[in-house]
């Protein structure tokens, strides 16, 4: 898989020489998504977005509640998601998004030409550590409620997550090597 990411962001006017891909991280919650991808864009200098941050509050209430989320709740957070990464690739600025993104109707949605850049602009990074690394990691989080999502939803999450072809896969790896691994594939 050939990522070609840029190593800065652009600041000057569009040009197809200048512009920079994408990067999104896909996985269940607590797969790592925020992090690692805080990270590749600490690297690479370029602004990082978080999913969570554009749900809406019925969404967040839901998920604090226990509840999964259905296609229907998912839709339009996806479609504001592929609007942000459309904007940023169509004046060349790359960005680093974390996006859950489990099905692959979702990814199709927050990456399609129509609504959102290219398909081969957007390199797709997944992030799959073990199931008991996963609720070790989201007992850890919820502990003082520091996050809205619980661990009790991991279960529907990995129920609903499909495989990718074209994503570069990474297990329960430190996430320095991840970032780096991220990095040599350019
Ligand atoms: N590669 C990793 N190794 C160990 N712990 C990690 C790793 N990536 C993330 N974590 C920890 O797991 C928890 C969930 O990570 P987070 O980035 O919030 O996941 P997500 O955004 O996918 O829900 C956090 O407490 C974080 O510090
Ligand atoms: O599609 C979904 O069900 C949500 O997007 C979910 O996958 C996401 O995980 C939550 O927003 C919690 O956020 P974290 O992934 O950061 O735990």
């Amino acid at each position: 898989m050939q990522l070609a990411l840029g190593h800065t962001c652009r600041t000057t006017g569009p040009g197809p020489e200048d512009s920079y891909p994408g990067v999104t991280f896909q996985g269940v919650s607590g797969s790592g998504k925020s992090t690692v991808g805080k990270g590749l864009a600490a690297k690479l200098g370029c602004p990082f977005f978080d999913g969570d941050d554009f749900h809406h509050d019925a969404n967040v209430e839901k998920m604090r509640k226990g509840q999964p989320l259905n296609d229907g709740d998912r839709q339009p957070w996806l479609h504001r998601l592929a609007d942000l990464m459309q904007q940023h690739i169509e004046r060349g600025e790359m960005m680093v998004l974390a996006c859950s993104a489990l099905k692959k109707s979702y990814r199709e949605l927050l990456l399609s030409s129509d609504r959102s850049p290219d398909r081969h602009a957007v390199a797709v990074i997944a992030l799959q550590p073990s199931r008991e690394e996963l609720q070790k990691r989201l007992q850890i989080r919820s502990v003082g409620g520091s996050h809205f999502m619980p661990a009790s939803l991991l279960e529907s999450q990995l129920a609903d997550q499909e495989s990718d072809p074209d994503a570069m896969y990474f297990g329960s790896m430190d996430k320095d090597d991840i970032i780096e691994r991220i990095l040599k594939a350019r």
